[in-house]
């Protein structure tokens, strides 16, 4: 069995040795070349899986993207070929929220508000969305949902048109998937008119993918409105806008996603779908046994905490300034863009979910809330 499996897919070769031959690759440059005798492709977001990739591909019989979203591959392409096609969703959707509540606590601090003053608007009630929401609530931050499609499924939540979340929220934070059809389409689902239409002093999260924000209304609304804006994706990813970087309050390199614990749930959620494809199943294994114990992994509280304890202790697991930081420095060698983008997210740190620290405290300290919120709590 060949197997070709994305260079920067954590976990993968180790695992995969197990069920056959492996050749890692990076991914974001994979030819159709690559793909002769190859039975199984395993990949992340940066490959398209079209036409062209598949014109050589003699033996493909699965291909899994250890990604949540999935707009890379044309599924129906691999079903009108007979090739067994499968995704992770929600692997990373931890990473995502904690991602966004670092950004929210960071610039609660820079730019002196309370988050707990904040209503929040989140776009896409999803794996992210709903997790994101469950957070919020847990730190009784006010938010509305805006999930057309779930709506009309009969999703029972309570659901906002995106023109009241844009009316009435102070963050709007972007969690659909990219697409381009259908009734409701994402493809600058923030275009002139939205981005406008926010309310003076808003702040704008995107961690979908970058064209569901219009890079030039972005751009020039920034440069006349009062908008913070924060992005984890680009409308033209890797190559980064060099005059709208310096107009975000924090940029990273798609990476929001990319915890640990998340990256090993998106490479075992394919491992195991393809045991189970090659009727294999006592080769499945749990993403929890490959992770190892975080660096700080128990903290104790004194007393009740407060917005800057939540802010420390999150900052043990994630600060949005660090990959903020690296990505600018980066990025400042423009030559060298495409390239760093890539080899920022291949050597991407250790960086864990709260789950990883264990807070010590009695029951009166908050401890719900933090367990509400990820943190693994002990009485
Ligand atoms: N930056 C990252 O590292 C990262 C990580 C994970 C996911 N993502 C992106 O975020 C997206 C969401 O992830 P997920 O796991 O929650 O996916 P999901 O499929 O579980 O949820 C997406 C939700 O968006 C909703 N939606 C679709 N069109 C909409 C519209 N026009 N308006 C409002 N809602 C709409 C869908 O109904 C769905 O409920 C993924 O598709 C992926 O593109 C990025
Ligand atoms: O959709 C997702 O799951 C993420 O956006 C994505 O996986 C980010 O990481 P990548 O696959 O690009 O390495």
């Amino acid at each position: 069995m060949n197997i070709l499996i994305d260079e920067n897919m954590p976990y993968a070769a180790e695992l995969f040795s197990k069920l056959g031959t492996v050749t890692a690759k990076a991914g974001r440059t994979l030819t159709t070349e690559d793909l002769i005798d190859v039975d199984a492709l395993m990949i992340r977001s940066v490959t398209k899986v079209d036409e062209a990739l598949l014109e050589k591909a003699n033996k493909l019989k699965f291909v899994g993207t250890a990604t949540a979203g999935t707009d890379h591959v044309d599924a129906e392409l691999l079903a009108s070929k007979g090739i067994f096609f499968t995704a992770a969703p929600g692997c990373n959707k931890v990473g995502v929220a904690e991602y966004v509540i670092s950004a929210l606590l960071v610039l609660s601090q820079q730019q002196g508000f309370s988050i707990a003053d904040r209503k929040v608007g989140i776009v896409g009630a999803g794996q992210v969305g709903s997790y994101l929401s469950k957070c919020l609530s847990a730190l009784s931050i006010q938010h509305l949902l805006c999930d057309p499609l779930k709506q009309a499924e009969g999703d029972t939540r309570e659901f906002h048109p995106l023109q009241t979340l844009i009316a009435e929220c102070d963050v709007l934070t972007f969690h659909t998937p990219l697409t381009k059809n259908g009734e409701h389409p994402t493809h600058h689902l923030m275009g002139d008119a939205e981005i406008a239409a926010l309310k003076p002093g808003s702040i704008l999260i995107n961690a979908a993918r970058g064209p569901v924000v219009s890079n030039d209304a972005l751009k020039a609304a920034l440069k006349t409105q009062q908008l913070t804006a924060v992005l984890d994706v680009f409308e033209f990813e890797p190559e980064v806008d060099m005059e709208l970087l310096p107009m975000l309050a924090f940029a990273t390199p798609h990476v929001a996603g990319y915890g640990l614990e998340g990256k090993a749930r998106g490479t075992t959620m394919i491992y195991n779908s393809y045991c189970e494809f090659l009727g294999n199943q006592e080769e499945k294994v749990e993403a929890a046994s490959l992770l190892p114990i975080a660096p700080i992994p128990k903290v104790s509280l004194s007393k009740p905490w407060d917005e800057s304890d939540l802010m420390a202790l999150c900052q043990l697991i994630y600060d949005v300034r660090r990959d903020d930081a690296e990505f600018r420095r980066a990025m400042a060698d423009v030559e060298q863009q495409r390239a760093s983008f890539d080899r920022l997210r291949k050597n991407y740190w250790d960086r864990r979910e709260y789950s990883a620290i264990t807070v010590a405290g009695e029951a009166a300290f908050g401890l719900e809330s933090l367990a509400n919120l990820g943190f693994t709590v002990e009485e």
